[in-house]
């Protein structure tokens, strides 16, 4: 899960109020050394930044740096000082100290506003969160057991074959049964699809987002998260996501209760034995259970809708597409059932996991955070214990000096073998994250936005409804939580069966996940 102050959803008079108040209290901006990184400029003092924040939310970060164009900032919010760090350079330093740079202790401060769990599980969670201690505890079992699930192999294969069974059914039952245009709402449509191939792989049989009530709550508390973690009078302004957390957390008690998790992915399991075997009660556990439907929901359903959107709309891009994809689909003699292979379609089309990894870069804003454990240096600056560091990967990949002037662009073949030599180093890619907190879902997230696209893209013919011209939605409301942008309105489209493949059948495979598309610098060495 990502985290970031960055993205203000409450009444701003409020939030003002109660912050100045915490600096009155704390007293903490009084006490910039100057060997810590320079102030970040601003024009209205002690609230300056919370208003830009709250204005221009994810991209006043790159406001500032493109101002000061200093590696790194202080930026004194009121009762708490943050250090943004601007440059890949101090992000791999910063991945390197990542126990005194750390960011287990700030998951557990969370913990209890976002899944409001009980203080007795708190406490447990608390213990060698950070791994002072050894591997111990509930943090360091469950990072474990997530990192062991989920990096490729058997375990892997099994759950990324039963999230594109359900892709491939979801398709089948989309694709109009005649000649007849079908209008649907794009992301609305890849958001449940996404939901539903995602949970039935990892919970199993028993998944508790069977249940639409649940699935839709899920998302009712995804929109209101920022609310939920401030904190601040939630009987007010977080009512509903907290009663949609519960709805929930009350499916996952029923689904823990019935042996669910026993039929569910090694995922699912692994999770779970890490927090039964630390004495954390099913209550509990379910609560947990939600916060973690975000880091394996939350990005995937953006990812394959700004893929699909920007497929179409990027002029000729779908043909060229179209033409690798086909390449590497298998057809029956009779030409009556195709087979898209997605891992040969990682080897074998260039194009497409170009512009994939594009749409990443293109449309990321997730803001990796860490907590100063104690007074460090970081290169030549002083940073001070109690302080919180961001590393918003937004203003990495909208650095012209690294990506060159067309920056801002979406630029499909960027990331083609052939135009290394005009972009940055791979540590300058930065939507998986890096160092100990990458993400370890980036294989499944990859396998599923490239099935679900691939297999659209194949089959079927998508046009905006009404006659429309393709227009790129804003996405300023995007949850503090995501990573990936989340379009502000739904997009009207029209699909009818792919011309010339009308009576065709359709079938995905994978033939294993040893194969993979490295994005990150991490994947040129940690193939285990
Ligand atoms: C396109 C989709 C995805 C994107 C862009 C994405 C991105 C990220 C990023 C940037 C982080 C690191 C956050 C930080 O440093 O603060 C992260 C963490 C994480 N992601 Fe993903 N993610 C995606 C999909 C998934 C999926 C599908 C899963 C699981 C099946 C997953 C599981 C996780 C977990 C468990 C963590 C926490 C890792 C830790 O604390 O060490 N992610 N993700």
């Amino acid at each position: 899960m990502s985290s970031t102050i960055g993205d203000l959803g409450l009444p701003l008079a409020i939030l003002i109020g109660i912050a100045t108040l915490g600096y009155l209290a704390s007293r903490k901006l009084s006490s910039h050394d100057p060997r810590e990184p320079p102030l970040a400029p601003s024009a209205i003092p002690i609230i300056g930044h919370l208003i830009g924040l709250s204005r221009s939310k994810f991209n006043y970060y790159s406001a500032l740096y493109h101002q000061s164009r200093s590696p790194i900032s202080t930026l004194p919010i009121p009762g708490q000082k943050m250090y943004i760090v601007n440059t890949p350079e101090l992000v791999q330093a910063v991945q390197k100290q990542h126990k005194i740079l750390a960011f287990p202790p700030i998951a557990v401060k969370f913990t209890k506003n976002v899944c409001g769990s009980s203080k007795e599980a708190n406490e447990i969670v608390a213990i060698n969160a950070n791994g002072d201690d050894g591997d111990h505890g509930v943090s360091m079992a469950t990072y474990a057991g997530m990192h062991a699930a989920l990096k490729p192999g058997p375990d892997l294969d099994d759950m990324n074959r039963d999230m594109i069974q359900e892709i491939a059914t979801l398709l089948d039952k989309l694709q109009p049964k005649d000649q007849k245009p079908r209008r649907i709402s794009l992301y609305s449509w890849l958001r449940a699809s996404i939901t539903t191939a995602t949970t039935r792989s990892v919970y199993g049989p028993l998944n508790p987002y069977e249940d639409q009530a649940v699935a839709d709550a899920f998302w009712e508390f995804e929109k209101g998260f920022m609310a939920v973690v401030i904190g601040i009078l939630p009987w007010l302004f977080a009512r509903r996501p907290i009663a949609a957390r519960k709805t929930v957390s009350d499916g996952f008690l029923a689904y823990f209760e019935a042996g669910g998790v026993h039929k569910a992915s090694v995922l699912a399991k692994n999770r779970y034995k890490a927090m039964v075997d630390n004495n954390l009660q099913h209550a509990d556990i379910s609560k947990f259970e939600v916060a973690e439907s975000i880091a394996i929901m939350v990005n995937t359903a953006p990812a394959a809708f700004w893929t699909l959107f920007l497929v179409h709309s990027h002029p000729g891009l779908l043909e060229e597409l179209r033409v690798e994809i086909d390449a590497c689909t298998r057809t029956t003699p009779d030409g009556k059932l195709k087979t898209i292979d997605i891992t040969t379609l990682k080897q074998n089309c260039p194009l497409l996991l170009s512009a994939y990894q594009e749409v990443l870069r293109h449309r990321s804003m997730g803001t990796s955070v860490r907590e100063v454990m104690q007074d460090t240096y970081l290169d030549k600056y002083l940073l001070k214990k109690g302080a919180m560091l961001q590393m918003p990967s937004r203003v990495i990949h909208q650095d012209a000096s690294l990506w060159g002037a067309d920056y801002a662009e979406f630029n499909p073949r960027r990331f083609l073998a052939e135009n290394k030599k005009n972009r940055p180093s791979d540590v300058c890619f930065r939507a998986f994250g890096g160092g100990k907190t990458l993400c370890p879902g980036r294989h499944f997230a990859t396998n599923e936005v490239l099935a679900v696209v691939a297999a659209f893209v194949a089959r079927l013919d998508m046009r905006p409804a009404d006659g429309a011209e393709w227009k790129l939605p804003t996405a300023e409301n995007t949850n503090v939580a995501a990573v990936i942008m989340e379009p502000d309105a739904d997009v009207q489209v029209e699909i009818t069966t792919r011309k010339g493949f009308e009576g065709v059948r359709w079938a995905v495979s994978l033939d294993g996940s040893d194969k993979i598309f490295a994005m990150v610098t991490e994947d040129g060495v940690e193939t285990e």
